[in-house]
This record gives C-alpha cells, sequence and structure tokens, in this order.
C-alpha cells in the first residue's frame, strides 16, 4: 500500500520562502511555496515562526486551538513544519487578496454598501462559532480578517485567542505586550478582564472600521486621538478610559448608514451583559441584507 503521509506534516526542505506577510512582537507571517515535487506545481501557503524560541508555547497553544475550528468563516488550518526541533512553524491557507484594512481602501469603487454588510455577517457568524467553541479571539479587527474573494471573509491570526473552557467566563490578561487599546473594551482596559462580550466590543471596533472602507484618516486610533488629544505613553490610555467611561463614543462615519450605526453602539454599551450577541447581530445583518436599500 502506498506509504501513508500525514498531509499536515510539512518538511521544512521543501518550505520555499517568498515573502513577508506581517509581522508581530513575537511572530512572523511568511508567505511560502510548500514545493515537495521540486517543480514549481507546489501549494502556496501562510507560515507563521516564532521571533523568540521563548514564545513557543503560546505558538503551540495557538495551533492546539486553529486546528480543531473548522468553519467557512475561519481561516484553514493545513499543519505545522517542526522538523527543525524547538522552532515549530504554523502552516495556514493563504488567502491572496489579504486583510480588509489592505483590501476595503484598494476596491472600494466597487463594493457597496450590502457588500460590506456581507462581510459584517460572515465575521459574526465565525465569531458566534468561536464562541460555541468556548473561544475568546481577543485581537478581532479588520487588519486579521481576511479576503478569499469578494464574497468571501474569514477570521485570522488566532495569536491572542484563548480558551474559557475551565468554567471561568473570562480570561485575564496577563502579558503586558502593546495590545490594541483601540479595540479593547472598557472591562479590558481596567481591570483586564476578557469576556465573550469584549469579542462583541472589538466587533463594534471592527465593524466601524468595515463601514469607513478602513479608511486611514477615520481609523479607530486617528478618530481617538483626534477627539481625546495627543499625549504620550500611559496617558493616552488614561485618557482613552475615562471619555469611555464618560460615555464617548466615536461618532458615526459619514459613510455607515444610521441603522448600522445603531448595531455599532449596541456592541458599545459600557456593562458587558448589556451588549448585543453575535446571534442577535446575524440576525439584524440577515435582514438588513434582504432589503433593497440601505
Ligand atoms: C499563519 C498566520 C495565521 C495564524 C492564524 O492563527 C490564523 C491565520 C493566519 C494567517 C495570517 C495571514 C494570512 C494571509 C495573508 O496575509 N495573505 C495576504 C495576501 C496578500 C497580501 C497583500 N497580504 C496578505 N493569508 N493567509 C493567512 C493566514
Amino acid at each position: 500500500p502506498p506509504q501513508e503521509t500525514d498531509p499536515t506534516d510539512f518538511k521544512s526542505r521543501f518550505l520555499k520562502k517568498i515573502r513577508k506577510l506581517g509581522e508581530g512582537n513575537f511572530g512572523m507571517v511568511e508567505l511560502c511555496l510548500y514545493d515537495p515535487k521540486g517543480d514549481q506545481t507546489g501549494e502556496l501557503v501562510a507560515v507563521k515562526s516564532l521571533k523568540t524560541e521563548n514564545e513557543s508555547s503560546n505558538l503551540r497553544r495557538e495551533i492546539s486551538t486553529i486546528r480543531n475550528l473548522y468553519h467557512e468563516n475561519i481561516v484553514k488550518y493545513k499543519g505545522i513544519c517542526n522538523d527543525e526541533g524547538a522552532n515549530i512553524k504554523l502552516i495556514m491557507e493563504y488567502l491572496p487578496a489579504g486583510s480588509l484594512k489592505e483590501y476595503l481602501p484598494r476596491n472600494k469603487s466597487n463594493i457597496d454598501q450590502k457588500r460590506l454588510l456581507l462581510y459584517a455577517l460572515q465575521i459574526c457568524q465565525g465569531m458566534e462559532y468561536l464562541g460555541s467553541q468556548n473561544y475568546i479571539h481577543r485581537d478581532l479587527a479588520a487588519r486579521n480578517i481576511l479576503v478569499e474573494n469578494e464574497s468571501l471573509v474569514k477570521i485570522g491570526d488566532f495569536g491572542l485567542t484563548k480558551s474559557i473552557k475551565d468554567d471561568k467566563e473570562y480570561y485575564k490578561v496577563t502579558e503586558e505586550q502593546d495590545s490594541p487599546v483601540y479595540w479593547y473594551a472598557p472591562e479590558c482596559l481596567i481591570n483586564r478582564k476578557f469576556y465573550k462580550a469584549s469579542d462583541v466590543w472589538s466587533f463594534g471596533v471592527t465593524l466601524y472600521e468595515i463601514m469607513s472602507y478602513c479608511d486611514r484618516e477615520n481609523s479607530p486610533p486617528q478618530v481617538f486621538l483626534k477627539s481625546i488629544g495627543r499625549s504620550h505613553g500611559q496617558m493616552t490610555m488614561t485618557r482613552l478610559v475615562d471619555a469611555l467611561e464618560k460615555g464617548w463614543r466615536m461618532p458615526r462615519p459619514d459613510s455607515c448608514p444610521e441603522m448600522v450605526y445603531t448595531q455599532i453602539r449596541r456592541c458599545w454599551s459600557h456593562a458587558p451583559e448589556n451588549r448585543v450577541d453575535f446571534n442577535s447581530l446575524i440576525k439584524e445583518f440577515e435582514f438588513f441584507l434582504t432589503r433593497e436599500n440601505i
């Protein structure tokens, strides 16, 4: 019988680097061609490797998380490459159109608001599934939503995803890495507790980005800094928390219809328990998508 090969076991000698796709504080993502036949007929893959050895526990957790997730709006796990001893690599499917952060500004002219709501619906479907598996993503943002084609987007980068299986309903943020504070809910900023409802807050910020076609001038950091004033270091976080505590929220972008902004605000209730959940958001977006004009 043909020798049984494990399709999730990638050999480093066949993994050819093409270019860097992104870089984080601990990991790096590269576009590679996996070409076991050596004739360029292999497949393109996205490969996450470590920059520092001591982060391998985080990458191993990411691998154990992503390998058991199966949903059309979650980037597909392909396997691992760890025949070089310590530095294990995570192999994911390569999405050729990049993240919404690159895709939306570039294709603004041929993407209408209905299409934006289709992306919003798909993100909610992926997040609802993730929550059903008792995971919180903790880094939901347009930069982590990848585009398969103009009708399909997928949630990516589970580098900060945590399981809340052991019956706790929140995850305590421990690592002091420079967290994406402008996507964080108040409870995450104040007492570093991350609930599933904290992902809903981040979805609201992500939807804000999407409805403004990820316009850099109107990005969450820009909007916050314009309104709460420029300052440096710790002050920014404190000023951000104070503004949010006082009820300040990012204003409706011009390109965002009132009824979509209403949904965004339901993601931004101060108390986690008062926020809308992904199931209700799915119903809202399905309804919006059945109506003719938005
Ligand atoms: C392997 C890291 C990872 C880890 C995880 O847990 C979930 C998803 C990913 C991931 C992250 C990025 C990508 C990409 C891409 O960045 N594609 C592109 C295409 C074109 C351009 C311009 N930029 C970019 N494709 N598949 C990807 C999977």
